[in-house]
Order: structure tokens, then sequence, then C-alpha cells
């Protein structure tokens, strides 16, 4: 062998060496999963998963090329990895020779690295298929044929009302038929039909609905909204005006599967809909869950094998079949309902409460737990104020970060007895690899006996909660906690970024950007119009990072490093100055010690009363 040619060779190993070892510590984080170097029937595939575009089926053909046979394979959601089971020794071994450090799994291009593990991770992720449907939904598969789907497709092709560029909506377009859909009050004017009633096309339709086995009271549709999406793009949650349209709501899937997701509260389901079936929404799913598209190009998905594997969109179009109301809704499901929400203050403040908390699961928990890797890696200065203030304890003194995160403030100062917690398993994980105390609560429910803390720290937590009621709940149980004369201190996002004309530290690294900043605020501005809603469908504004606040409720984005380049997008409060004091003020067993502005946060520190002295 020319020299060259074996430096290549030996190059080529060394890289791969070092990948797999990097590799391999991730699945030890992620799943303890611990590698073997002798063959076991076990193969982890390393490089390669649901986080970028893996199917099963590919995978398990480039296994079977190389003649080894597989009983199971198991693909986690999220992961860039997932786990062969072979039938035996000889097959992991057959599989692993012609699988490693090779790029041979379908149209992929990423090389998988294979070792073989001791085990297998404990399943994640799974049970979200396993989820009963919500009440009253249904999907017909081959609803209609590949001809009807062709002709229904040219029906609607020629004419139709066209709404683009109405603001909410992104790149999907939508057309409608018998009335218009009006994204700017989010109802129809029942006085202005339009010209084009729904195409004669979808008769077909009506018949197969009476025969079906299902008994809910219907009545023919009188509006048709026909949406047409791009890979990538996505239908915001949203639950269909009340007061606009009768139950139930059909929709009829074209061109491209997709998967749907349900959301009631903290309930999520996620649902398939094959190309060619019709949604039915009635009763429970029509009203009081919203449903929403995410804007992906890849779903992940049930494969045949019953784990998890993924599908790539393709274009689809959904033909979206209603029938006016003509009156107020008399649903029996306020929590969504525009017509009840307008009747009691009481009434009113449940559904605040409950879309509060439905905001902050969306897009604060489900968001930090699905960034938790990559945000913990972007925190590990202390701040030297925070840092301080822990050094003020004497030794042995208990303290509680409420929200603690990645747990960077736990180890400060070595002489306290720092405990933390957190809503977030990913960030809790981090800290406990470092054998940190930390446990998993919600913030407004924190289980610690009522004054036995000698300090408690909570910084940037509280601007996630929605409401000013729920972030005063929050520090009215660090009060709780925290003995008399204990001591805390609170951080929180300050709407005005540069006090004293001293700017902070998230407009400060603004000049590395500056260049890009204008065409991404732009882009930005223009893929967020859709994410960017309530499920009430209330808009909030997507704030430009490393910008001014314009509001004090926002989605701030989060790009995720990996392949997908997903934008989560996670919610704030900013504060407005002197409202966290003001909240402080509301609560009468504590005393404000100092308040102060700190690198874009407004902060207090704010002590217990002792009992005989207040
Ligand atoms: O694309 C779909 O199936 C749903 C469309 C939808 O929910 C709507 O237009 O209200
Ligand atoms: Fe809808």
């Amino acid at each position: 062998m020319h020299v060259e040619e074996k430096q290549q060779k030996v190059n080529k190993a060394k890289k791969a060496d070092k990948k797999q070892r990097r590799c391999l510590a991730i699945i030890k984080s992620d799943c303890h999963v611990t590698p073997s170097n002798d063959p076991t029937t076990y193969l982890a595939i390393l490089n390669v998963g649901l986080s970028n575009g893996l199917t099963e089926e590919n995978l398990l053909q480039a296994a079977a090329k190389s003649g080894g046979k597989v009983t199971e394979v198991v693909m986690l959601p999220g992961k860039s990895y997932c786990f062969l089971v072979c039938a035996s020794m000889e097959d992991s071994e057959l599989i692993y020779l012609a699988m490693h450090n090779v790029s041979t799994i379908g149209q992929l291009g990423a090389v998988a690295y294979l070792s073989y593990v001791k085990e297998l991770p404990a399943l994640a992720g799974k049970s979200e298929w396993n989820r009963p449907l919500p009440s009253g939904l249904l999907v017909i598969s081959d609803f209609v044929s590949g001809e009807e789907e062709a002709t229904l497709l040219k029906a609607i092709a020629e004419d139709g009302k066209t709404s683009e560029g109405t603001g909410t909506l992104k790149h999907r377009h939508v057309k409608h038929f018998g009335y218009e859909f009006l994204y700017g009050s989010n109802n129809v004017d029942p006085s202005k039909p339009l010209e084009l009633a729904i195409p004669f096309a979808c008769d077909i339709l009506w018949p197969r609905l009476e025969n079906s086995a299902t008994a809910w009271d219907w009545s023919t549709p009188d509006q048709l909204t026909v949406n047409e999406y791009e890979p990538g793009h996505g239908i915001p949650p949203h639950v269909d005006t009340h007061s606009a349209f009768l139950d139930p709501i059909l929709s009829l899937s074209l061109q491209s599967d997709v998967v749907m997701d349900f959301r009631r509260g903290e309930e999520q389901v996620q649902v398939r809909l094959p190309r060619r079936s019709l949604l039915i929404m009635s009763g429970e799913a029509r009203f009081d869950w919203t449903h929403g598209i995410r804007p992906k190009h890849i779903d992940v998905v049930p494969s045949a094998s019953g784990g998890l594997t993924t599908q790539a969109r393709g274009k689809r179009t959904s033909l979206t079949f209603r029938r006016l109301r003509r009156g107020p809704c008399d649903c029996a499901y306020p929590t969504l309902c525009d017509t009840r929400q307008t009747k009691t203050p009481q009434e009113l403040t449940v559904s605040l409460a409950a879309q509060a908390v439905s905001l902050e699961l969306q897009n604060v928990h489900e968001v930090y737990d699905k960034i938790a890797d990559h945000f913990s890696e972007t925190r590990h200065s202390p701040w030297p104020q925070v840092a301080g203030f822990l050094d003020s304890f004497d030794p042995q003194s208990v303290v509680l970060d409420v929200g603690c995160g990645n747990g960077k403030y736990l180890g400060c100062n070595p002489r306290l007895l720092a405990i933390g917690c957190d809503r977030a398993q990913g960030l809790l994980a981090v800290g406990r690899r470092k054998g940190q105390n930390v446990f998993r609560c919600d913030c407004l429910s924190v289980p610690v006996r009522s004054s036995s803390i000698d300090g408690c720290i909570s910084i940037a937590v509280i601007h996630h909660l929605a409401t000013g009621e729920r972030r005063l709940a929050a520090i009215q149980e660090m009060a709780r906690v925290l003995r008399p004369g204990g001591r805390a201190l609170i951080y929180v996002w300050a709407k005005d970024q540069r006090k004293n004309d001293k700017k902070s530290a998230y407009l400060r690294q603004n000049k590395a950007v500056n260049k890009e900043r204008t065409t991404e605020q732009e882009q930005r501005q223009k893929q967020h119009k859709e994410l960017d809603e309530l499920p009430n469908n209330t808009p909030l504004p997507v704030h430009t990072n490393r910008t001014e606040f314009q509001q004090q409720d926002v989605l701030v984005p989060w790009k995720t490093k990996d392949e997908q380049r997903t934008t989560y997008l996670r919610y704030y409060h900013v504060f407005e100055e002197q409202e966290l004091e003001n909240l402080v003020a509301q609560l009468p067993e504590v005393k404000l010690v100092k308040s102060y502005y700190d690198q874009g946060n407004h902060c207090v520190i704010f002590e217990k009363i002792s009992k005989n002295c207040s």
C-alpha cells in the first residue's frame, strides 16, 4: 500500500475512535448505557438517529446487507443514536463489521459508528403514542381513493378566495369557499357569503359520512378552508372559534401524512393523519382541545415493529369543512369558548389561569426539557453579585436554589449546604451528574418545610410565570420556606436592557451579530408570525434576540445546534422598574433589604421578619 494511503487510513480510524468515544459519553450520560469491549447482542448505532432523520426501514436494510439478523430496533425521540438487538453474538459481529465507520444508511450521508453495549436504555417517549385519543376524535383511513384525491385537488386548484399575507399565516397558503374565515378577527361574517360555494366534487364525501358508524348530529358543511403546507410548514395550536362554527369539524388530508398535536391543559396527544384520511373533531375534541401542526420537515411516528421511526413530510393539502353557527356558542366547554369568556369575571379568571398553565407548559417547561443540554453548555460562569450573596451566609447554612437549572450556583460556596430544585428533568440531570443535591418540583409548590431554610436564591425563574398572581405566589413560596431572619435573592429579566446607559450582557453580545441582524431579524419576524399564538389565538410577539424589548410578555427564540436547527420559543414576562419590589411589598411576612439592577436584570434581596420583632 502507498504510504500516503496508509496514513489516510490511520487518520480515518483515529477520527472514528474519537467520534465513537464522544458519542459513547453522550449515551452514558443520557441513558446510562455502558459500552462493552467484548461483543454483546446489543449494538449502539451512534451519530445517526431520529434527530437526523433516520428511518427504521433504512437502518434495517443497512443491517440486512451484512447478513446479520436483527430482532429489535430501539429509537429514541430527539436523539442522534439508536440501538439494535441482534439475534445472536455472531449476528451482532457481522453487523458491527459491516456498518461501523461507514456511511451506508439510506440517503443520510452521515457516518455511523457502532459499539457493543451492555444494556438497552429504559424506553422513554413511546408513551406519547399510547395515550387514548381525545373523546370525540376520529380518524377514518382511506376515506377517499387516489383517483378521488386527484379530482378534489383539481376542483380546488382553480377557484377559491385566497388569503395570503394576512399576518397570521406563515408560508401556508389558504383558500376559502362558501365563507371567508377572517384571520384578523378569527371569525366569519355570515352576512357575506362568497360567490364560490364548496366545489361539487366534495359531494362524494357526505353520503360516506352518513353511512359511517359515527353517531353525531351533523349537517352538510357550508364553509371550506383549504390549507396548503410545504414540508416544514405548520399551523399554531388553536381551537376553531366556537361561535363561528358548529360541531363537528372535518378535515380531509391529501398528498401527505402528517402528525397533529392535540392539547388540553397539561394533556398532550399526537395523532397521525394519514394521506387520504378524514379527521373528525366533535364534542370535547372540537371544543375543549386545541389542535396544531408543528413546523417540521420530519415527523417521529410509531414504526412497524412497535418502536419509533421518522417520516419525511411531503407537500400536504387539507380540506377543512365546517358549518357556520348563527348565534352564540352553547357548548359545555368554557375554557376555550369565546362566547363563555365574555360572561363572568370569575369564569374569565379561571380560563386565564388555565391559559397561563398551558402557555408555561408549552413555552417554558417543554422547551427547557428539549434544549437542556445545549442550554446548559451556555450557562457556566456565576454572576459575581449572586456569588457574593451566597458568600454572605455563615458556613453550614442551608440555601435553596429555586429553579437551579444546571446547578451552576450550587457549588459556588462549598461551605454551604446548597440544595436545588427545578422542573426541567434534563437540567436536573446535569446537576445530578455533578453529584449535587437536586430535586424536581414546581416553584409554586416546593416540598420543603416552612421556616426551615437560611437562604434562598431564584435566578431567572419567575419571569417565566405567565400571570402576576403566579409570580407573586412563587415569591410567597420562597418566603414560606425561609426561617425568620432568612434572606432571599431574586433575579428577573428587565424590560429595560440598558439602564444608566450600561448595556446588559444580553445586548452587548450584539456587537458580534450586528451584521447579520437586520436580515435575520426580518426573517425571524416572518418565520414566527405563525408560531406565536396562545391557544385562544391571542398573539404574543416574538422578540428579536439582542434587541430592546418592545413588550412585557414575549416569546424569545432559542435555536438548537443540531441538524434540524429547530427554533423553540420561550415565554418571558420581562419586568418593568419597581415591579419586582411591588410584588415583594405585598407580602407582610418579609421586608425588602435591597434592590438593584445587574446586567439587564432587576434584582431584590428580602428578609423574612422575625416573629418577635415584626
Ligand atoms: O390542516 C389541517 O388538517 C387543519 C387545519 C385547521 O386546523 C384549520 O384550518 O383550522
Ligand atoms: Fe383548526
